[in-house]
């Protein structure tokens, strides 16, 4: 199939919404009109009427198969990106790890190894370095030459991930050097540390004390340090997975100084809160994440920071763990509870939601979940828009279709959701991935091996 004509819809980007038939060919968008003005012939025509026809989601933050606590996230580049292509997205942005000892390369490689020829949509890598020294510092201008231009450094996770002060300042000097983007997991390790070893000390086992530990001001005291890190360094900051009110004032006060300083949210800080990570029956370890999920309190920050811009993307930081067999190892002890929360196919559909609640306006969640993940992370205008010249991966979405979501009818390799019963208004009916059908209208087309590797050029959202 080379030639695709979507009839119809309402296009939706970052910057525009109107109503346009859309042409495909070669796998990529060729032209925008007026519905039914061009006398345009196709191979495969799609009716879009009463749908929008957007972009499909930039995912700049998952964990595909992500060894953590002794076992490793459940989905695998193949199970995973299905996934994300039934849930609309595209083009997911995973994390290689680096483990400690080895090579930046050896890390990207067995990362290469995992997903090459197993994706349904397209891929990306950041680098995550848990070994900042003379020999990985060295690397990184090569990893930017080949398209893997972000690398996340750990606050937390002494003695696993964890980098110090002077390791986090070397790498964003080597950063700042090279056009690289640090991404910055901000909460402060060593002194939660202390307090999960108090925690458990007092007999405090259940999942709910993971939130009480890593405290609101230490992901504050954490961000606080990173940005001050950053201006010495002249490097741009990424902040991922922000989950705290406090956290959120500390990017806004930098960006405020005209500091270029980025933060990132997820579906889980929006949506669900330390009422979950409260459940009964050891329930609450289906919650368990770092940052960790905030009492309710915390949305409206996170909100307002998404609408006025001092937050800038939502990602998933999809890292799954099966309730039975894996997030079970921390039963009698929070702290061995794998951390992460499934979530690459509902963001869409979450962040949409956001839009009926009037949270976000249309262009909205387009600009947070597509383009703006595509210029923070070079993928722009390839991937995040509709617009001529730009990769056909394209999403139609029926903004009336009501759905529930649940373990039993989702795609990710996992036990449980973590939006278990939740109704949500919006739905994905048919998905492209670089013109080929990848989601037809309920049913899976696509196949293992289509998803390729995007190199990444740098940060386009500096300027
Ligand atoms: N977020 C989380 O709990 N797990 C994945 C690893 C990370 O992003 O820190
Ligand atoms: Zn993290
Ligand atoms: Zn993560």
């Amino acid at each position: 199939m080379t030639r695709t004509l979507i009839t119809g819809g309402l296009v939706v980007t970052a910057s525009d919404e109107l109503h346009a038939d859309v042409l495909i060919e070669h796998g990529r968008v060729i032209a925008l009109a007026a519905p039914g003005s061009q006398q345009w012939t196709a191979d495969l025509v799609i009716d879009a009427s009463q749908k929008y026809v957007i972009p499909g989601g930039v995912d700049a933050h998952t964990h595909m198969e992500m060894p953590f606590g002794g076992t490793f996230a459940s989905d695998t580049f193949e199970t995973g990106t299905r996934a994300a292509a039934w849930g609309g997205t595209t083009t997911i942005v995973d994390f290689a790890v680096q483990t400690k000892g080895e090579a930046l390369q050896a890390g990207l490689d067995s990362w290469h190894a995992k997903a090459d020829g197993k994706c349904a949509i397209d891929y990306a890598f950041h680098m995550i370095m848990s070994d900042v020294n003379e020999s990985t510092l060295r690397e990184m201008p090569r990893l930017v030459e080949h398209g893997v231009t972000s690398f996340k450094l750990f606050m937390a996770y002494p003695g696993v991930f964890y980098s110090d002060d002077g390791q986090i300042l070397r790498a964003m000097q080597k950063a700042a050097d090279v056009g690289g983007l640090i991404m910055m997991h901000a909460e402060n390790g060593i002194a939660i540390d202390v307090l999960v070893e108090q925690a458990l000390a007092r007999g405090e086992t259940d999942p709910r004390h993971h939130g009480e530990v890593r405290k609101a001001l230490l992901e504050a005291e954490a961000t606080h340090r990173a940005i001050q890190l950053a201006r010495v360094a002249g490097a741009p900051l990424y902040v991922v997975h922000v989950s705290a009110e406090e956290a959120v004032a500390e990017i806004a006060a930098a960006r405020d100084r005209g500091l270029p300083v980025f933060g990132e949210t997820c579906p889980q800080y929006l949506f669900l809160s330390t009422d979950n990570l409260a459940e009964p029956e050891f329930e609450g370890a289906k919650y368990v994440c770092s940052t960790p999920l905030r009492p309710k309190e915390h949305q409206a920050a996170l909100w307002r920071g998404l609408r006025t811009n001092d937050l800038q993307v939502v990602s998933t930081d999809h890292c799954p763990f099966c309730f039975t067999g894996q997030k079970d190892l921390g039963l009698g002890d929070f702290s061995r509870i794998p951390n992460g929360l499934p979530g690459v196919e509902n963001r869409m559909d979450l962040l949409h939601q956001a839009v009926v609640d009037g949270h976000i306006s249309r262009r909205r969640w387009i600009e947070i979940a597509c383009a703006t993940p595509a210029r923070m992370f070079g993928l722009y205008p390839r991937k995040g828009t509709i617009a001529p010249g730009a990769d056909a991966d394209v999403v139609i979405y029926d903004p009336h279709s009501v759905q529930t979501l649940s373990a039993e009818t989702h795609h990710m390799n996992v036990d449980y959701s973590a939006y278990q019963g939740k109704t949500v208004t919006g739905q994905v009916e048919t998905v492209l991935s670089r013109g080929e059908v990848v989601i037809d209208r309920g049913k899976y087309v696509g196949r293992a091996g289509h998803g390729t590797f995007v190199p990444r050029t740098t940060c386009q959202y500096l300027g």
